[in-house]
């Protein structure tokens, strides 16, 4: 189950997410939260559902199909990420993987300043993983991260504050290497990935966290879920291609023939 936002441009939030559980062979339910008008150079307008109307698809989801996982996207508000807690609670929903969302690419803010407290005191607590990328794992822990001995600092701060896994993407850092680092409370493990050299990664946040979430519903360990997701974006964004006037989406299928 996503629970997430539309994108017009097809490429990132709840249609990514579809593509990857598509793509997965895992069966994807999707509660919206908000629509927004975008496309591949910017978000025009952001459309937020009723609350109300939230938790009917929440209801109507949980209390018949149920799910074996599930994620959270753009969510927007505090008011929906309250509502959204809530009902994960209520159903005792079990691997929550929650990609924070708080930027686009194109740089409008899709959580807002006000929701970021929400996001980490309520639903990141009862997360299984959560997956910032570096300037959100910047502003979860409160510190800078200017090369890799950071990133380890800045997760470990994360799981005292949350007390849940983190995996921090390294594709914002720099460098010629875009490592990941799994940090569990215990052990860090990194996921190696060499950086591809593309604007076509419209999604690609979204489509990590679909993907995990899909291997955790199957019934693998987080090590294992995190490491056959990574293989599958980077396939995805190697043979992503471009649409539109700036960034384009990745390759859903890439490895369907
Ligand atoms: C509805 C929605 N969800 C998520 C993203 C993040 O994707 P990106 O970081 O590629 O802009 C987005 N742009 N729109």
């Amino acid at each position: 189950m996503t629970v997430a936002s539309t994108d017009s441009g097809g490429g990132a939030g709840i249609m990514a997410d579809l593509k990857t559980f598509t793509a997965m062979k895992v069966f994807g339910t999707a509660v919206v939260v908000s629509l927004t008008a975008q496309n591949s150079v910017s978000v025009k307008s952001i459309y937020e559902l009723p609350v109300s109307f939230i938790n009917d698809e929440m209801d109507e989801i949980l209390d018949d199909i149920g799910t074996d996982a599930s994620k959270t996207g753009m969510l927007y508000s505090s008011e929906i990420i309250n509502a959204v807690s809530e009902k994960f609670k209520q159903y005792d929903v079990k691997n929550i993987v929650v990609d924070p969302v708080m930027v686009s690419k194109t740089n409008v803010r899709l959580l807002r300043e006000d929701a970021i407290d929400a996001m980490v005191n309520n639903l990141m607590k009862i997360s299984y993983l959560i997956t910032p990328n570096i300037p959100e794992a910047e502003v979860i822990s409160g510190q800078k991260i200017n090369n890799a001995m950071d990133i380890k600092s800045a997760a470990r701060v994360i799981y005292e504050k949350i007390g849940t896994n983190v995996l921090i993407k390294g594709g914002h850092y720099n460098g010629y290497y875009s490592d990941d680092i799994l940090y569990d409370g215990h052990d860090f493990y990194s996921f190696k990935g060499k950086r591809i050299e593309t604007k076509n990664t419209h999604g690609t946040g979204d489509t990590l966290s679909a993907s995990i979430a899909s291997y955790l519903a199957g019934g693998h360990n987080l090590y294992d879920s995190v490491s056959m997701a990574k293989k599958y974006i980077e396939g995805a964004i190697k043979y992503s291609f471009p649409m539109g006037k700036g960034y384009g989406p990745l390759n859903h299928f890439w490895m369907i023939k």
